[in-house]
């Protein structure tokens, strides 16, 4: 059995090795000739795999992307070649919903909010969307929860319009890109949505670039409204419309789910998917492979308090402005948004860590956040 992976799948020749005869193709040049006798392919967001890449293939038995979203993914030409869209939802949930929190902090601070008087609009209750509202309830943080395609499946959690979500003090965007139909949600945020933006709420996109018209958004922005948007992903990835950036508040290079563990996870899952579908056992884990963070443990400034001091705490684990500004500073090099996304440093997730709390009488929101007791 020929397994063909992407280079961006960690851990990938430590899990498929055994199950055949594993092949690395790099993502910059994948093509059909290099792909055309794979059994199994693995690949993450910036392989496209349709009939352009696969025609040629009269071999290939599964096809899975090591990612929660599937938008790169022609899953009507794969239904028409009698393969499933595997994929690797929710590996990377808490990383995106870590990955905001930092945002709320930094932009707390910035605009001198006190993050349990305000609250958040989630707009998609899926996986990362789930993760985002439990963090926010071990911060006492109140949020409304839309999800149309969720509430009309009957999931039992409340859900509000959109127009509730329009009058949040913070909204963060958890959607997968649907491109038309009832639950659309290209250009989500058009001219229309951007120009019902006050200057005193905070829009957090972390999905997909084009959920949000960033024309529309560079155009508000250029007539002089000062809009807080923090931005991880843009239209027309890797070659971003760089006029916009100035104007955002955090912006970074589609990292929000590239956490260690966020990343692993997703092959660890491909990996699963492979064993089952061909009479594998799955006897390998991630454990097996992740190294131990180090430090392992905090200790928490017991000179802050509250917010400060959970503000602290976050960021000591995940500084987003560290991202932020190293995408500002060089985006402007060659290349250089597909570079940073392929060569991101190690962030590791909350669950990786201890924290001793010490005699700190907010401990239980520290664990509720993800932390491990010391
Ligand atoms: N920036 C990054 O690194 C990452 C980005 N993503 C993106 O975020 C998206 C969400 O991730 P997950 O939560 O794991 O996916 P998910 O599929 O678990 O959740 C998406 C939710 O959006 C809902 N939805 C669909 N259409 C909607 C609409 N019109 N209005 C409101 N809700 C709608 C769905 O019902 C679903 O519950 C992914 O599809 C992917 O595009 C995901 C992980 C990492
Ligand atoms: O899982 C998703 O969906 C994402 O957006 C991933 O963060 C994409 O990761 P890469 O494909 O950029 O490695």
């Amino acid at each position: 059995m020929k397994i063909y992976y992407e280079d961006s799948l960690p851990y990938a020749a430590e899990f498929f090795a055994g199950l055949g005869d594993s092949q690395v193709f790099s993502h910059k040049d994948v093509n059909a000739e290099l792909v055309a006798d794979a059994d199994v392919l693995l690949v993450r967001s910036t392989t496209k795999v349709n009939a352009a890449l696969l025609d040629a293939n009269k071999a290939i038995k599964y096809v899975g992307t090591a990612t929660a979203g599937t938008n790169h993914l022609d899953k009507a030409y794969l239904q028409s070649r009698g393969l499933a869209v595997h994929s690797a939802a929710g590996c990377n949930a808490v990383a995106v919903a870590e990955y905001v929190l930092s945002a709320l902090f930094v932009m707390a601070e910035k605009l001198d909010w006190q993050l349990t008087d305000k609250t958040v609009g989630i707009v998609g209750a899926g996986h990362v969307g789930t993760r985002l509202s439990e963090k926010l309830t071990a911060l006492g943080i109140q949020y409304y929860l839309c999800d149309p395609p969720l509430a009309d499946a009957g999931d039992s959690r409340d859900f509000v319009t959109m127009d509730t979500i329009m009058q949040c003090d913070i909204i963060s965007l958890h959607v997968p890109l649907i491109e038309g139909g009832k639950y659309n949600t290209e250009h989500m945020f058009d001219t229309s949505r951007i120009a019902q933006l006050r200057e005193d709420q905070l829009l957090i996109n972390a999905c997909r670039g084009e959920v949000i018209d960033n024309k529309a958004l560079l155009a508000s922005f250029v007539a002089g409204r000062k809009l807080n948007i923090v931005l991880d992903v843009w239209e027309n990835e890797p070659d971003i419309d760089q006029a916009l950036v100035p104007y955002i508040a955090l912006a970074t290079a589609h990292i929000a789910g590239h956490t260690v563990e966020g990343k692993a996870r997703g092959t660890e899952m491909l990996y699963q998917q492979v064993c089952e579908q061909f009479g594998f056992d799955a006897t390998k884990k991630l454990s097996d492979y992740l190294p131990s963070p180090q430090p392992n443990c905090i200790n928490l400034d017991e000179t802050l308090e509250g917010q400060a001091l959970l503000s602290a705490l976050v960021l000591s684990v995940y500084d987003i402005r560290m991202d932020s500004a190293q995408f500002k500073s060089t985006i402007a090099q060659p290349d250089q948004f597909r570079y940073i996304r392929k060569n991101y440093s190690i962030r590791r997730e909350f669950a990786a860590l201890s924290v001793n709390t010490g005699n700190y009488p907010g401990s239980e929101a520290i664990y509720a956040l993800g932390f491990n007791r010391k």
